[in-house]
């Protein structure tokens, strides 16, 4: 089996069948049309039309039949092609003669059983092939020899034009024969191989140069989960997100978009040519979202606080060096509670968790978007939030939030109440770094503290400085 892209071995074959049609063509009909006159003084151009049509339907005669031998693997089928193209042929031959006005089997009939022999023997070995058109035009001159019926020139004249006109046939016969049946192996193959890919565990598929998809197997669609019309010919960019990855092939890492799971992908892709076309890149998928999600928790699990579930210290200091690193006016607010011990004395430790959980949803919806609050530990809180108005607008936030965890909670068992102290510094007034306004903010919250607790201060530069 040869290796080469059939479009190109079609290509090939085509070209060789052209140049030698082309000489037959030459040949074979300026021949035929010149005794075609001499002898019936027929109109050169009407012969040539004829042999014309004849050429026309041999090719026919051989494709067809031939397709149907290789590609349905049927002789059966194979001889009743050929037998249509033979009774489509003696119709037109019918047609042609009474048009003509001629005998049945007038010049066009004639051409026919010449070059009928070739194309309706094409199910024997070439032997056989070249055997009977040796044989058929010099029958007539055989016969002669034997038996003394007289022959006209017009017999040997026919004689002669078939031959070029059978070498045409033969060889368009092998030539044919081989294109298709390379051809259908080709496309075999190809079938094969897809439906292979299709049946591997491995989840695989093609992006085009314009990154569209052009191929997914079971196991990749099964991954993209929606069906398999709506991804071939979809951009790439709407199946995965890619934004994450780094430049090149290999191990690109890619989440599955509209996934009902959170899928992630590692991706190792390889850019495979094509003949007169850009490359196309066969990616091999390895479905990693196992090891993501545990990585991601993790992450997760070292950015958050166990109890509340809100970010922990940890995550709310990388927040902060962040946002403060943005610009703009920050305020931080330091939230300790009142009265939180004297509700674990009572009613227990966990009475006292399940208290720090409703506070913490109480703090995480007074925020507004964009802004974040940590527990810090124990019974203290902390916040970061952006501020337009200054002061003012970071006081009403901090006794919004007051406010909020003065409701009273009610547990499963028994209802508590406890109230706050808020520390507030602002980016705007302190002007230090990232931990210089957290030390602020504490040493604010310690004088609300200090000062009767339930209350707001706003600190001043003295806070940091005295810290
Ligand atoms: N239930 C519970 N209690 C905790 C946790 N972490 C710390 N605590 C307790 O929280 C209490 C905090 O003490 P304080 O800050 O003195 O409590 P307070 O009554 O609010 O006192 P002030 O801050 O002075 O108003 C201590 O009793 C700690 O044992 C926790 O994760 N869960």
């Amino acid at each position: 089996m040869s290796e080469r892209f059939p479009d190109a071995f079609l290509a090939d074959k085509y070209a060789q069948f052209r140049s030698l049609a082309f000489h037959a063509a030459l040949f074979t009909p300026a021949l035929t049309a010149a005794m075609w006159s001499w002898e019936w003084g027929v109109d050169p151009a009407h012969a040539m039309d004829t042999l014309g049509l004849r050429i026309a339907m041999v090719l026919l005669s051989l494709v067809v039949p031939l397709s149907v031998k290789l590609y349905e693997r049927s002789d059966v089928g194979a001889w009743l092609a050929a037998l249509c193209t033979v009774l489509i042929e003696i119709l037109l031959s019918v047609v042609h003669d009474r048009i003509a006005n001629g005998a049945l089997l007038g010049m066009p009939g004639f051409m026919f059983f010449y070059l009928l022999a070739p194309v309706v023997s094409f199910v024997f070995p070439l032997r056989v092939n070249v055997t009977l058109n040796v044989v058929l035009p010099v029958a007539p001159l055989a016969l002669h020899a034997v038996s003394g019926v007289p022959v006209g020139f017009h017999v040997v004249a026919y004689s002669s034009a078939a031959f070029p006109a059978a070498a045409f046939v033969i060889t368009g016969h092998f030539l044919a024969e081989r294109a298709l049946r390379q051809f259908f192996e080709a496309r075999r193959l190809a079938a094969w191989r897809s439906a292979a890919i299709d049946k591997v565990a491995v989840p695989v598929f093609v992006a085009n140069s314009e990154g569209l998809v052009e191929y997914a197997n079971a196991a990749m669609m099964g991954l993209l989960e929606p069906s398999r019309n709506v991804v071939i010919g979809t951009p790439l960019d709407q199946l995965l997100d890619m934004s994450g990855a780094q430049a090149g092939l290999k191990n690109v890492e890619a989440r599955v978009r509209n996934s009902t799971r959170n899928t992630w992908l590692l991706l190792s892709g390889t850019a495979v040519g094509r003949a007169g076309r850009a490359p196309s890149i066969v990616y091999v998928a390895q479905d990693v979202s196992a090891a993501r999600a545990e990585s991601d928790a993790l992450r997760d699990a070292a950015l958050t606080d166990t109890v509340t579930g809100l970010a922990n210290r940890r995550a709310y200091d990388q927040q902060l060096a962040r946002r403060h690193a943005q610009g703009g006016t920050l305020a931080v607010l330091f939230v300790d509670l009142d009265g939180f011990k004297a509700v674990n004395d009572s009613f227990g430790h966990d009475t006292g968790d399940a208290l720090l959980k409703v506070i913490a949803q109480r703090l995480n919806r007074a925020l507004r978007q964009g802004d974040l609050v940590a527990r810090l530990g124990g019974d203290e809180f902390a916040l970061i939030a952006s501020i337009a108005d200054g002061t003012d607008e970071a006081r009403a936030l901090a006794e919004r939030l007051l406010r909020t965890i003065s409701e009273p909670v009610h547990l499963t068992t028994e209802t508590v109440k406890v109230g706050a102290s808020v520390g507030v510094a602002l980016s705007s007034t302190i002007q230090t770094d990232a931990h210089g306004l957290v030390r602020a903010a504490d040493a604010a919250m310690y004088r609300a503290k200090a000062s009767g607790k339930g209350r707001v201060v706003i600190a001043e530069a003295a806070d940091y400085e005295a810290r």
